[in-house]
């Protein structure tokens, strides 16, 4: 067995998207119905990759809007980052393209490993953002599109997975395509 790997991410996005809910459903796997904004709070988990065991340092960051001033702390030993907006909210998304726009600025590299989730998708009635303006906001920025719900285990999961295997492929350790399927 491989020793583990240490991996920090930073989960960034606009208020009330649903930052603190996708990543306690991640490392608790459960969903909190409340609404109670973040200052910053740090979780540790685990997670394994094809043998490969990660420690995950998780960083919910406060809600950030257009106004916000990135704080160089999470530009400095972030292996990757989750943006997140709701679907539910044409603002959330204005306002991950700002994020995204500083966040690049700040680490003063063209490409960081990034995923982009759409969260709230369970909410079927109030949806405003459709896939395909999140799938295409995600391509101008060569990263991966998710959408999410933090109702569901398994999206959030996925998303987790997801940020780890653009931090490989970003340390050079490309997956390999093997009968269809992905080996790292
Ligand atoms: N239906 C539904 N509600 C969600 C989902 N994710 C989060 N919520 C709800 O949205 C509200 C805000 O969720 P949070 O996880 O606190 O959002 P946040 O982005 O961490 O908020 P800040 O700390 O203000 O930045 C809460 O009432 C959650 O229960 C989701 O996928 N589906």
């Amino acid at each position: 067995m491989p020793q583990p790997k240490y991996r920090k991410i930073v989960i960034l996005g606009y208020r009330s998207v649903g930052k603190s809910s996708l990543t306690i459903q991640f490392v608790e796997g459960q969903f909190v119905d409340s609404y109670d904004p973040t200052i910053e709070n740090t979780f540790t988990t685990t997670l394994s990759l094809n043998g490969q065991e990660f420690h995950l340092q998780l960083v919910d960051t406060a809600g950030q809007d257009e106004y916000s001033i990135f704080p160089q702390s999470y530009s400095m030993d972030i292996h990757g980052y989750v943006l997140v907006y709701s679907v539910t909210s044409n603002k959330s998304f204005e306002v991950v393209q700002v994020i995204h726009d500083k966040l690049l600025d700040m680490v003063g590299k063209v490409q960081v490993p990034i995923v982009l989730v759409g969260n709230k998708k369970d909410l079927h009635m109030e949806r405003v953002v459709r896939f395909d303006e999140g799938k295409g906001m995600a391509d101008s920025w060569k990263a991966v599109f998710m959408e999410s719900s933090a109702k569901e285990n398994q999206t959030t999961v996925d998303v987790f997975r997801q940020i780890i295997v653009e931090i490989e492929k970003a340390d050079g350790n490309v997956p390999q395509v093997r009968r269809g399927c992905q080996v790292m």
